[in-house]
């Protein structure tokens, strides 16, 4: 079985780590081969350097190399450099880069420098993390540099517009937005493989990722919402939230602008060309849905990894209930 992973961050990676656990649970576990398709809006340059925010927390947690309080960054990580750019007065004083997490941008920069594609510089990451030998296959969602900017007030009756990063880690999603851009994806081709990982998986999940500023760059590829229309593939999604309330992040104060309702209803709204299976708590049962997706309740807060594997289960389980006679043999929509 090929499963096809669309993936933000942190939510991303847990639901990604409870999948590989649920798997391992499963007769058909040696013939089941996992692709993660990786948001990249959220990367920057800083002193010098690309990070790939995203795509790391997924190598660190899908590698058990992550810091479990935070989420994304390196366990038991020291901060001596960015103390001491901060004394040099280098770099924003509100992101902080730990010093292993400096190493694999380091390696990335100098790898991209050479000429490599991000894509390679992935490919290389992720085997020094183990994900071959797991059965994940970690890609970027495009090669192409993107960055995800939020355009908020300029405080004189104008607008600016400020990196993710900024909005997101500096002011914490509190600046109204007024609208999200993102540089360069008019260019972007999907990263090799991206494509046809969508549609030729048995299954393509969505995790409780964010929809506007994680799945729904790597929907803004060209060709990516296309692929997913035509996928003969089960789509199921999990919903990102719960009684209309993110459970981590800021996914409310990314579909505002949008004019998008939030709640599970509004999230699957966004998805409905090509939604099949969407997943979202009992809280959420009795919530009007858009016509097409299958919609089933449950208990959704992943507590720990073996949450995050029953609802990974149960997003396959729905994937297989709706594509009862194999994967495959449903006509494009
Ligand atoms: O809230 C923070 N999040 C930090 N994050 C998390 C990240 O900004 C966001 O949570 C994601 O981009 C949203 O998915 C980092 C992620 C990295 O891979 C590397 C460094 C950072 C640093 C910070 C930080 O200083 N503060």
């Amino acid at each position: 079985m090929q499963i096809t992973v669309l993936a933000g961050g942190v939510g991303g990676a847990r639901f990604v780590r409870g999948l590989l656990s649920h798997l391992r649970t499963r007769d058909d576990a040696e013939q089941t081969s996992v692709t993660v398709v990786g948001n990249t809006g959220d990367d920057i340059t800083l002193v010098g350097l690309r990070v790939c925010p995203d795509l790391d927390t997924l190598l660190y947690t899908l590698g058990d190399g992550v810091d479990e309080g935070q989420g994304w960054g390196r366990a038991q990580e020291s901060t001596r450099v960015a103390g001491e750019l901060a004394t040099l007065g280098v770099g924003p004083d509100w992101f902080t880069l730990g010093d292993l997490d400096l190493a694999t941008h380091l390696a990335r920069s100098r790898w991209l420098a050479q000429g490599l594609t991000l894509s390679e510089v992935t490919a290389r990451l992720a085997q020094r993390w183990g994900l071959p030998d797991r059965g994940v296959r970690l890609l970027p969602a495009t090669d192409t540099p993107i960055e995800t900017h939020v355009v908020v007030d300029d405080g004189e009756g104008g607008e600016r517009a400020i990196h993710f990063q900024e909005w997101w880690v500096r002011h914490g999603a509190s600046l109204p937005a007024r609208r999200f851009t993102v540089a360069g994806l008019g260019e972007a081709k999907a990263a090799p493989h991206v494509l046809d990982a969508l549609r030729t998986a048995d299954v393509v999940l969505f995790p409780p990722s964010n929809p506007v500023v994680s799945i729904g760059i790597i929907l803004g590829v060209p060709g990516v919402r296309e692929a997913l229309r035509g996928t003969r593939a089960p789509v199921v999604g999990v919903s990102p939230l719960l009684g209309g309330r993110p459970v981590r992040g800021h996914a409310d104060a990314c579909l505002a602008p949008l004019g998008v309702e939030v709640s599970a209803a509004g999230v699957a709204g966004l998805y409905a060309d090509f939604l099949d299976g969407w997943l979202v708590d009992d809280a959420d049962a009795g919530l009007r849905y858009p016509a097409g997706a299958q919609v089933r309740s449950m208990d959704l807060l992943m507590r720990d990894t073996e949450g995050a594997a029953r609802l990974a289960g149960a997003a396959l389980d729905l994937g297989r209930e709706l594509s009862p006679v194999g994967a495959g043999t449903r006509g494009p929509r």
